[in-house]
Order: structure tokens, then sequence, then C-alpha cells
């Protein structure tokens, strides 16, 4: 599925870009402030083509370092995170006054590997980063070190942009760093090593070219790069890695040039997302639908409301997954649930406007957001 890759980034909608330590501080110089400008402003072109753009943004240690005057990057794990809440405040500040100047809003975002983990919180987080898009405003995501021990270890920011492009479902992930690329070999060692335009990102071989470890900086290294492509890919992402001091790298990635390495999907968005619903998760409850919701599930792939919903069977939390049964009981979709069993039982049949009076709150006017539901009849 490799043909035509590279023609299908000047459609790609949503983008997550992943920016390193060591471009994010000049080396841990300090700040880039020159530098991430110039990311702000190609962030700008690529939403002024009708994209739509998520930072994650390392670099909170690097700065911290610099602020705190050490040379040396600490091995104890609280100093590590003293350093890394120093110098968050650097990164976020700069972003913010980048993207001020070109006129947009910036939110920051700090999110741990476990909050993607738990179903409730990764919707959570979901419907944040989603609202904060249709609100024009660029989100700046960052591990929060403070309250994570194995990731600030081995400054892993590569998978944390994966996760958030399995989060937002990117069409693609832009990883820049300090090389053009991923080589077939370290190019800090290995002076003759060739650059690899273009791989399956499910590819296992890529590993081997990975040196160990990534720069002074840095900690992830190519492994975790190369790694973050393939989490990537199950849910239909392309990967690009490439230089973030090319000049107009963004743009020109965007354009369909032939610029660092491409790591692509086998398979396509919709059935790699299908796929990662139907294997990932256990069903824990059903959900029966009158004849109208059955049919606009199956034949124009709507979102559940509430009053489309008769009946509710089992036991379940908020982000876990259901079926959704037609009247006869044959399955029409399932997909992850925005309220309870409990709740769901409260607001069934009602119209969505009144989920604020009957539960006192509202999470989402759907049951089930379209974007989390898989259509499993054909259609008839
Ligand atoms: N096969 C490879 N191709 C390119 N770079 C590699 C490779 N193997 C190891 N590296 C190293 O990975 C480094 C980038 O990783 P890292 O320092 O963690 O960057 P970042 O801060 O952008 O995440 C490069 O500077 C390079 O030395
Ligand atoms: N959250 C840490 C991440 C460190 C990290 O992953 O660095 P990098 O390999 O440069 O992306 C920080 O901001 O310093």
């Amino acid at each position: 599925m490799s043909r035509g890759m590279r023609e299908r980034l000047p459609h790609a909608i949503r983008w997550v870009v992943k920016v390193g330590s060591a471009l994010v501080t000049s080396d841990g110089q300090g700040v880039a402030r020159g530098a991430i400008q110039g990311w702000a402003s190609e962030v700008v072109g690529l939403r002024r083509g009708g994209r739509q753009a998520t930072l994650v943004s390392s670099g909170a240690v690097a700065e911290g370092m610099s602020r705190l005057g050490w040379s040396q990057r600490p091995n104890a794990l609280y100093q590590l995170q003293a350093a890394a809440a120093v110098g968050q405040m650097g990164v976020v500040e700069a972003w913010e006054s980048g993207f001020r100047a070109e006129g947009l809003r910036t939110a920051q975002v700090l999110l741990t590997h476990d909050d993607l983990a738990n179903r409730r919180r990764y919707l959570n987080a979901r419907t944040t980063l989603r609202e904060l898009l249709r609100l024009g405003v660029v989100p700046v995501v960052n591990e929060n070190d403070t309250v994570v021990t194995d990731e600030i270890r081995f400054g892993d920011n590569d998978t944390l942009a994966a996760l958030v492009a399995n989060l937002v479902e990117a069409d693609v992930l832009v990883i820049l760093t300090d090389q053009e690329g991923l080589y077939d070999a370290d190019p800090r060692r290995h002076p003759e090593a060739r650059l690899i335009r273009e791989a399956s990102a499910e590819d296992p071989g890529l590993e081997r070219y990975c040196g160990s470890g990534g720069g002074a900086l840095g900690r992830g290294g190519m492994l975790t790069k190369v790694q973050a492509a393939a989490r990537a890919a199950r849910s239909g992402c392309i990967t690009v890695i490439a230089s973030g001091r090319e000049r107009d790298v963004l743009a020109r990635i965007a354009a369909g040039e032939r610029l660092g390495t491409l790591l692509y999907p086998e398979r396509e968005p919709v059935a790699a997302r299908k796929q990662w619903l139907a294997s990932h998760l256990r069903l824990r409850g059903r959900l029966w639908l009158d004849e109208g919701a059955a049919r606009v599930l199956r034949e124009a792939g709507s979102s559940l409301l509430p009053v489309g919903v008769t009946r509710v069977e089992g036991r379940f939390s908020r982000g876990e997954m259901v079926a959704c049964l037609a009247p006869d009981g044959r399955e029409v979709a399932r997909g992850l649930v925005n309220y309870s069993a409990k709740e769901a039982r409260q607001i069934l049949g009602r119209p969505s406007r009144e989920i604020q009076s009957i539960l006192g709150y509202v999470d989402e006017p759907e049951l089930i957001h379209r974007d989390n539901m898989v259509v499993t009849a054909d259609g008839g």
C-alpha cells in the first residue's frame, strides 16, 4: 500500500507535529525562540490550507537544566522532574508567544501514557483535544513529567506523539528531529549511512537500523520514533520523520515533496480503526435500538443519541465498548459509550437536550459518537 502515500499528504486534514528536545532548546542552549516562531508560522500555513494541527513539544527537561545551570542531565528521578517543571514554563511560554504573534491561541495539555490507557480518561482527553481544535486553538502537548517515572527516564515523547495521533485520529504524524530522517545506521557514528526514503511502518526490520539512545538531550533516539510510527500506523496514520531545521519543512511535506523518511500504514484508516476497536476492547453491554436509530446507524453511520435507545443491558462505565442491537436482535454497530449503564438507563428514550436536567450534567449529547463507533451490519 506504499504507492501514492506522498500524494496523500496534500489532502491530509489532521496533523500531529512532534518537536524534539534538541530542536526546541537549540541543543540545550535555551528555548529556541526563533525556531519555535518559525514552526508556529508553519503550523499557521497548514491551518490556512484547512488542516488541523496538534503539537507535541519536548524540551522541558533540557530547558529546565539550562535554567537551573545544570550541564549534565541528572539521573535522579526527582531532579529530572524538578527540571521538567521549571523548563515546561519556558517551553509553553515560547510556543504561546510564537503563536500569539501569528494571531492564534494555544493550550497546554499535559498527559501521561496511563491517561490514554484508561478508557474514561482516554475519552476525556479526546473530547478536550477535539474541542480545542474545533475552537481553533493549537494544543501543545507534553508528558506530565511530575507524575510519570519510566517515561521521563527514557524520554519517550515519540510514543506520546503516537498516542496523541491515535487519539485525534491524525492522518499524519510528523516527527521533527535533528537528522534528515531515518538512516540505515546512526549517522553520528556512520557518516556513510544512507537515508531511507520510504518503508512500511510495520516492517520489523527497521529497528535494526536504530543506534542505541539519542543525542545528549533527547533520549529516545530513532528506535522510539520507529516504534511510534508502528503504533500510529495501527490507526491508519502516516508518519514522516524529518529535520526540523529544514526550511519550510511542514509546508513542503504537505505539498508532497520527498523530504525525510515516510513510514506508511499497511491498512486503510477506517479498517485500522475498526480493527483497533474490535481487537482491543471487550464488550461490556448491549443497547437495544428502535427501528429508526438502527436504520440511521446502518445507513448513514450517524452517532447514537439516547432518544433511539429502548433498553440497556449490562454494567459498563463511560469509555467502555457496547454493542448496538436492532429490534430483531441483530448487531448493528459497536462503539465506546459516553455514559455509564446507570446513566444510560436514565436518559434512554429522551432527547439530548434533557440530559442536563435528568443527570445534572452533560458529558456529550450522543450516547456513542460516530467517530467512536464501527458499523458491523452490512447495510441491509
Ligand atoms: N538510524 C538512525 N538514523 C538517524 N538517526 C539515528 C539513527 N540511529 C540513532 N540515531 C540517533 O537518534 C538521534 C535523534 O534522537 P533524539 O536525540 O532522541 O531526538 P529528539 O530529541 O528529536 O527526539 C539522532 O541525532 C541520531 O544520533
Ligand atoms: N517530557 C520530556 C520529554 C523528553 C523527550 O522525550 O525528549 P525527545 O526525545 O527529545 O522528544 C521533556 O519535555 O523534557
